[in-house]
């Protein structure tokens, strides 16, 4: 349940009509260690769902390659599952259902089997007694609960999560947050997680990627060195976080082409250039 990620020299151009082509990403670079929690941050259109959607098989680099677990990656795999932004359960299957879906795909276990990993799953999220009702049936937070428990049925070789929370509340994205931090603490899965709300990185990861966009790129990355567990309470996540939106504001005026200066990174964070593109800042 947690394998190496390895992306390299990664280019993608998406032509559209009237625009020409779009380098979603260009020449990436990335390695992500076994039971890594990677965070993937920047702004608007600078190809982090692309590179997620890439690296989970979704779609195809029109240059480099992608290893997971030392396999090269050519198309979707159970190994590599997906938390969308809604959830993106099947209505008509009970939540219960909905996380057994994909066992009964790879056919391996029984029945009965199936049932006890689908309720351990969803015990883990918080969701105890929730296997007999349907999606519409429970609240946006618990739909992404048993997302989350879909996916991690499956002991992927990684994560792989597009802004899992970004439709719900601040409170509940919270809790979610909290909960998902204990969780990966004592998993320690490889994680690959794309987000806006830099407070979360801060909270949950290990590294965060910063991208640029036009095009997308590696800017730089942050090494999140905070002591776990932590909290949205603690100051040093709360600085941190602080530290981490102030950048991406920033990150916009280099999309624009102007040059921008950030303060000295705070205890906790390390700032690391990526190796190949050089940095924007001064
Ligand atoms: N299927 C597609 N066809 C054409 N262009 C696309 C397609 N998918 C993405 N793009 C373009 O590629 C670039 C990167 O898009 P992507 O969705 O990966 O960015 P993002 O960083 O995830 O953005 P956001 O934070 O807004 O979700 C954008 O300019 C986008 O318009």
């Amino acid at each position: 349940m947690s394998s190496k990620v390895l992306v390299e020299g990664v280019t993608k151009i998406f032509y559209q009509r009237g625009r020409g082509g779009v380098h979603a990403l260009k020449d990436v670079d990335l390695a992500v260690d076994p039971g890594e929690f990677l965070c993937v941050a920047g702004p608007s259109g600078c190809g982090k769902t692309t590179l997620l959607n890439m690296i989970a098989g979704l779609d195809t680099p029109d240059e480099g390659r992608i290893f997971v677990g030392g396999s090269r990656v050519h198309g979707p795999s159970p190994e590599r599952t997906v938390v969308f932004q809604d959830g993106a359960l099947f209505p008509w299957l009970t939540c219960g259902k909905n996380v057994e879906y994909g066992l009964r795909m790879r056919g391996e276990l029984s029945k009965g089997e199936r049932k006890d990993r689908a309720e351990e799953a969803l015990a883990s999220m918080g969701l105890d007694s929730m296997a007999e009702r349907y999606p519409h049936e429970v609240s946006g937070g618990q739909r992404q609960r048993v997302a989350i428990a879909r996916a991690l049925v499956m002991e992927p070789e990684v994560l792989l999560c597009d802004e899992p929370f970004a439709a719900l509340d601040a409170l509940t994205r919270k809790r979610l947050a909290v909960d998902m931090a204990r969780l990966w603490e004592t998993t320690r899965m490889t994680v690959i997680w794309v987000e806006h709300n830099l407070y979360l990185p801060a909270l949950l990861a290990d590294r965060v990627l910063l991208l640029a966009a036009d095009p997308g790129r590696v800017l730089d990355e942050v090494v999140v060195r905070l002591p776990r567990p932590r909290s949205p309470s603690d100051l040093g996540v709360i600085k941190v976080g602080d530290w981490l939106s102030d950048w991406l504001e920033a990150l916009d005026g280099v999309r624009q082409g102007h040059r921008v200066s950030l303060p000295a990174p705070p205890d906790g964070a390390e700032v690391r250039p990526a190796p190949h593109h050089g940095r924007m800042f001064h």
